[in-house]
């Protein structure tokens, strides 16, 4: 048995991306929203795949093309989750891929500082590595320039240079050495070679053979997202050797036969064939242990679709946005649209919000005032206004009013009695008893809906505009004897004479000289008060 500790361990993984077989946004959002469209694809990129890889390994992922070798890595470095399966990693991973983890639109001083605390690291710690990294990446000044500008080679010397002065357990590095110059790759993989001499693990995604095989202690070989082989590097190498001319040399037609056919196969793949496939291997399995692997299997779903839970709950988000902003809409209020939601659709939402009507209405008194104030003198513009204000607080009134009549019920408020209701409402409590026969008024409770008479209301509502209009003429009248007591008196201005003061105020010279006998008018300063007569001439 081998003594060395677990670092990675992959049971019965798979990972299924679905296909969009067009850019349509529909399709895309319908996706996000996690509903399935008939046009969509399920494409398994990995297929019940199960390994080991032990403290101090260094191993190899080969396969063609599309293989699902990145799509592996980005599962174990947790990039990416799988569909079902379980990943068991006991360690610090890193990974370096051409892209991985980079910001492209931050420096690549910036891109180290950044990774180098997702890893945990101190800001202390990154000031004392910053010049070794920077230093080993050779990529000199071009540092502070963002990492979009930068070539696929120096992307690779920045992560590289990055990780190996991270020091994680477990090193990925997906092809990213391939990119990079002969010098800094020899540079890398010494460095590389250190970590495995320390007995650090690491997964080598490559299509080079040779370094493979100068590498690795052992090889997955994946094809079309199923492990094909796993061993030592000396069995598994030839065998993909062997492999890999046997399909250069197929005809063009052969090979797209053989590739459509795979992928075919891999379009058609469900968790239920992982299961026949997991249950037939392992027909020896205790029950416990089919138990164990079965929920497994279950366990993983993909992360980018929604539970059913989650999708209940933004449904009844949505749903909830959307009433609200119905019952903002309508004449009603929260409660009553969720206590009553049949009135609240049939009566209260196609019905304008009193606020609304309310105002509509002062805006066309407004109106009408403007038009009578221009053909009247001012004096009577004052208290026409004060009349058509007082119509205007009546139009008020009354809506507010139809606001609380509306349909033919009144909502009994705290502190309400019967008595009070109905002097509010201008009514007799013998109007409100024989309009509610059935109910028993010697108790009214806060929320209790009582009928109000119509003919009854529309008196109230006139009795409530004649002492409106009978309030708004005795101010009238006040305003009236307040203007004659003003204008017995009157303060002289910069500019007035006594023959303008008498036309202003429609007198003669005369008229003013016999009220104020003490005056003399031959000089008159402004600030000076003079008295004016009782009546006009
Ligand atoms: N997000 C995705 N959505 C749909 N299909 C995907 C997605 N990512 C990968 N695939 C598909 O999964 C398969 C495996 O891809 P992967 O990148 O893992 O292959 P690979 O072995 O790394 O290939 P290469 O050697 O070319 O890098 C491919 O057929 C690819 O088209």
């Amino acid at each position: 048995m081998n003594s060395k500790k677990v670092k990675i361990k992959a049971e019965y993984l798979t990972k299924k991306f679905e296909l969009l077989p067009t850019k349509d946004t529909k399709n895309k959002a319908k996706s996000l929203a996690g509903v399935s469209t008939q046009d969509e694809q399920e494409f398994w990129a990995l297929r019940n795949v199960s390994f080991e890889i032990r403290d101090g390994e260094c191993v190899g992922v080969i396969g063609l093309n599309g293989a699902g070798k990145s799509t592996l890595s980005n599962i174990i470095s947790g990039q990416i989750s799988q569909t079902t399966g379980k990943v068991e990693i006991n360690g610090d991973v890193s990974i370096i891929a051409a892209n991985a983890g980079m910001q492209k639109n931050l420096s690549g001083r910036e891109n180290i500082r950044l990774k180098a605390l997702m890893m945990g690291m101190t800001n202390k710690e990154i000031d004392e590595k910053m010049d070794d990294i920077i230093n080993f990446s050779e990529l000199g000044p071009f540092i502070d320039q963002p990492v979009k500008t930068y070539s696929s080679g120096m992307k690779a010397k920045l992560g590289f240079s990055i990780m190996v002065h991270q020091n994680p357990d477990i090193m990925i590095v997906d092809e990213a050495l391939s990119v990079g110059d002969k010098t800094f790759v020899d540079k890398s993989k010494n460095k590389m070679f250190e970590f495995r001499d320390e007995g650090k693990t690491i997964l080598l995604v490559s299509h080079d053979m040779r370094t493979i095989k100068e590498w690795c202690d052992r090889v997955i070989w994946l094809n079309y997202g199923e492990v094909k082989a796993y061993g030592p590097p000396e069995k598994i190498i030839p065998e993909y050797n062997k492999f890999s001319k046997w399909f250069k040399k197929l005809p063009k037609k052969e090979q797209k036969k053989y590739k459509d056919e795979q992928r075919q196969v891999q379009m058609d793949y469900s968790v239920k064939n992982l299961e026949t496939e997991v249950f037939k291997k392992g027909l020896s399995m205790s029950r416990k242990e089919r138990i164990r692997v079965s929920e497994g299997l279950k366990k993983n779903k993909d992360s980018h679709r929604l539970s059913l839970g989650s999708k209940v709950l933004v449904t009844f988000c949505l749903l909830g946005f959307i009433w609200l902003g119905l019952v903002s809409l309508s004449s009603a209020t929260v409660v009553e649209s969720v206590a009553h939601p049949v009135s609240f659709f049939t009566e209260k939402m196609f019905k304008e919000k009193p606020a609304f009507k309310k105002q509509i209405k002062i805006t066309e008194q407004k109106g009408k005032d403007n038009t009578e104030n221009s053909a009247k003198n001012n004096s009577i513009s004052v208290v026409n206004k004060q009349e058509h204000k007082t119509e205007s607080s009546v139009a008020n009134d009354t809506a507010q009013t139809a606001k609380q009549d509306r349909g033919t019920s009144y909502t009994v408020k705290v502190g309400d009695s019967l008595g009070s209701i109905a002097n509010d409402k201008g009514l007799s409590v013998e109007d409100i008893q024989s309009e509610n026969p059935g109910v028993d008024f010697s108790v009214v409770n806060p929320g209790q809906k009582i009928k109000l008479p119509a003919s009854a209301r529309e008196k109230a509502q006139k009795n409530k505009k004649t002492s409106a209009k009978g309030q708004a003429k005795s101010k009238s009248t006040a305003a009236s004897s307040a203007k004659e007591k003003i204008e017995k008196t009157y303060t002289v201005k910069t500019g007035d004479s006594i023959g303008s003061i008498a036309d202003d105020f429609g007198f003669s010279v005369e008229q003013i000289e016999a009220e104020n006998p003490e005056v003399d008018f031959s000089v008159i300063n402004p600030g000076q008060v003079i008295k004016l007569p009782g009546s006009n001439k």
